[in-house]
């Protein structure tokens, strides 16, 4: 099928008017395509997708979208043409291939420029109010402002007359529901585009209750990047031999499936080099609009969708779509093209609370728990990488290991926070907003002016509303240890192992940051007399997140155990079905001993009885679990 769609690409390039089109086969060896690989897809054994070449590579310019038009913007009614190259390159006559030296003399690296695209950036989409809210006469109960919006909240007094109480939040920008996908990807992507040619991974997902708007949202935004990319490859970075590269995958119950590649089940492995590496990914060379949409279509068609109460097309995976930048040194194609940037799109399964799953299946639920844990994860992450701490809690969750380089090194993140405007998803929706909240705090050149109602009412629902509240409230212990955290100077002196909680806490003892029971000294200023510490309800609650986390890990493991284990039953039975074939045929033959013939069949039936109560063994053992489980989710506020 892809044949099709790789043929069209190498005749010609009905977007570009000049298309570079790269030769093909000229691969070595270990990446060579088998014949029935179209001329563009990469699928090497272990493919790295995450080694940047930082040695190589010249810093390359940033051409200078800030202070021009936008590359395409229909929004801003400028139409592009192709046959005129938006940005010229005098520098280089966009002749042939230009050596490595040359190039480093030619450009002059616009750091200001690359400083100028924040680190992280949190944006706020808030959708219309849909044909099920309307029906319910739901009120749009969200007011947008330029860069804030306030939450009306309806709330109850104890003699049950209504009173309303404001939430404002200041973003970096928020976009009501007037605003188009075009306009939401010029707020978001388009200022990045350009750096990822600057050896520069760039993040971008949404976040949002189940049916707020991600899945619109993220969709059409990898294909307008990609148009820019292809733009910038094809004008300003011209016979540069930079390529562009697609792959798409998404991550269902802790696994990796391959969206471009019938779903096939994918592994992640660390090299000697401790990059991420996933093996077997398909990796799609790109030159034209096409053919990406055709990709792009055919992963979004493949991913794993459900029903949620919220939304009858729910997502229930973490669907990545990477665009990768690598480039032939020095124009040759004889060498295997580096990666020298990423951009990877991140349409999140939506995040849930327990309240919202008790209705859903065993199956749902368990999407729902371990959904909830990446998002936990991935907010952690983005916390230190905004702090340039040194420990990055990437292994926190399979979504976070995959993007582990995308945390690293120089690189951006935006977040868009999508919100329904009804009243009947205030709580989801107040949530959501205080979780945009915190990952914007940890922006340094964050707005420093916060969400000051909001905060108060923090306090006031820590008291009211027990245990699950929550997103938001599961990281209160954190931001408390938080405070207390060593800076950078003593963490490098500690040399502590990632992920190593026992490390951390020795590193805390020996700077008196924890006392001999293992408890923070800023723990310790909470505490009261008897012991117990004020904000007990939030602690209670992370703890029951991480024993949830702790045994939702052992579940998925066991669940991959038990299927390995059947598996390999399996082919043991059919080894064994062999023998018995051959022992039938020996039967038929003509002074054929029956001793023997006794002896063996009990072997082999004894053989297969031993597999099959193994293997009921094990699934009793996992289904025993699967229903502790269920317990645990349900009590936990998930
Ligand atoms: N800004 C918007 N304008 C118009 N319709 C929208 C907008 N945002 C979302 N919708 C519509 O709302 C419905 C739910 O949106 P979507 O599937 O994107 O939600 P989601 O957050 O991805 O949900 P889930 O997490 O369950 O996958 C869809 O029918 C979508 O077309």
């Amino acid at each position: 099928m892809y044949r099709n769609i790789q043929r069209e690409f190498s005749m010609g390039n009905d977007f570009f008017t000049e298309p570079t089109t790269p030769p093909v086969g000229s691969r070595p060896s270990s990446q060579r395509m088998n014949g029935d690989q179209s001329p563009n897809e990469f699928s090497p054994g272990l493919l790295d997708l995450h080694s940047f070449d930082t040695e190589l590579l010249p810093e390359m310019p940033v051409p200078n979208l800030y202070n021009g038009p936008s590359l395409y913007n229909p929004v801003r009614g400028r139409s592009f043409d192709d046959s005129e190259p938006y940005i010229s390159n005098k520098q280089t006559g966009g002749g042939g291939v230009v050596p490595e030296n040359e190039l480093l003399k030619s450009f002059a690296v616009d750091k200001e420029k690359v400083n100028s695209v924040a680190k992280i950036k949190v944006v706020v989409r808030k959708r219309p109010l849909n044909k099920k809210e309307l029906a319910k006469n739901e009120e749009d109960i969200i007011e947008t402002l330029s860069n804030s919006l306030v939450v009306h909240e309806t709330k109850l007094k104890v003699d049950l007359t209504e009173y309303m109480e404001k939430h404002e939040f200041v973003f970096d920008a928020v976009l009501n529901e007037e605003v188009s996908n075009d306009e939401v990807y010029c707020e978001t992507v388009e200022p990045i585009v350009p750096i990822i040619f600057q050896r520069t991974k760039a993040t971008c997902f949404a976040y949002g209750q189940t049916g707020s708007g991600k899945t619109y949202t993220m969709k059409p935004l990898p294909l307008k990047a990609s148009r820019d990319i292809l733009r910038l490859m094809h004008h300003t970075y011209r016979n540069q031999g930079f390529h562009l590269f697609v792959s798409f995958f998404e991550i269902y119950g802790g696994k990796l499936y391959d969206l471009l590649s019938d779903r096939k089940k994918l592994c992640m492995r660390e090299d000697g080099k401790q990059q991420v590496c996933i093996v077997g990914l398909k990796e799609f060379r790109v030159s034209d609009v096409e053919t990406i949409k055709e990709l792009i279509e055919k992963g979004n068609a493949t991913r794993s969708t459900g029903t949620t109460g919220a939304n009858e097309e729910s997502s229930r995976s973490h669907a990545i779509l990477q665009l990768a930048i690598k480039r032939s040194v020095d124009g040759k194609e004889s060498k295997p093209p580096r990666v020298v940037g990423k951009l990877s799109f991140i349409d999140l399964a939506g995040s849930e609370r327990g309240a919202d799953t008790t209705d859903n299946d065993k199956q749902t639920r368990m999407e729902g728990a371990e959904i909830n844990k990446s998002l936990l994860a991935l907010k952690e992450c983005i916390r230190a990488l905004d702090n340039d701490q040194g420990h990055i809690p990437f292994r926190g969750s399979k979504l976070t290991e995959v993007l582990r380089d995308s945390f690293m090194g120089n690189s951006r993140t935006v977040m868009i926070s999508c919100i329904s405007p009804s009243s009947g998803s205030c709580e989801h929706t107040l949530n959501t907003l205080r979780y945009a909240d915190r990952v914007k705090s940890l922006s340094k050149g964050g707005n420093s002016k916060k969400d000051v109602l909001s905060s108060t009412m923090n306090l006031k629902e820590s008291t009211a509303q027990p245990l699950s509240s929550g997103l938001p409230t599961a990281s209160t212990f954190e931001d408390d240890i938080n405070d207390t955290w060593p800076d950078q100077n003593e963490r490098d002196d500690f040399n502590a192992p990632e992920d190593s909680f026992e490390q951390e806490k020795l590193m805390w003892k020996k700077n008196g940051k924890l006392d001999q029971y293992g408890f923070s000294t800023a723990e310790n200023k909470l505490r009261k007399p008897n012991g117990q510490t004020k904000w007990k309800e939030p602690v209670r609650s992370d703890i029951k997140h991480s024993k949830s986390d702790d045994d939702l890990n052992a579940l998925l493991q066991e669940e991959e155990d038990l299927v390995n284990a059947h598996r390999k039953q399996v082919e043991e039975t059919m080894n064994i079905v062999k023998e018995e074939m051959n022992l039938l045929v020996e039967a038929d033959q003509p002074g054929n001993q029956l001793d023997d013939y006794i002896s063996r069949l009990t072997t082999i039936l004894s053989q297969k009885a031993a597999g099959i109560t193994q293997l009921q063994t094990r699934l009793a053992n996992f289904q025993r679990r699967l229903k502790e489980h269920n317990v645990l989710v349900s009590s936990s506020g998930y």
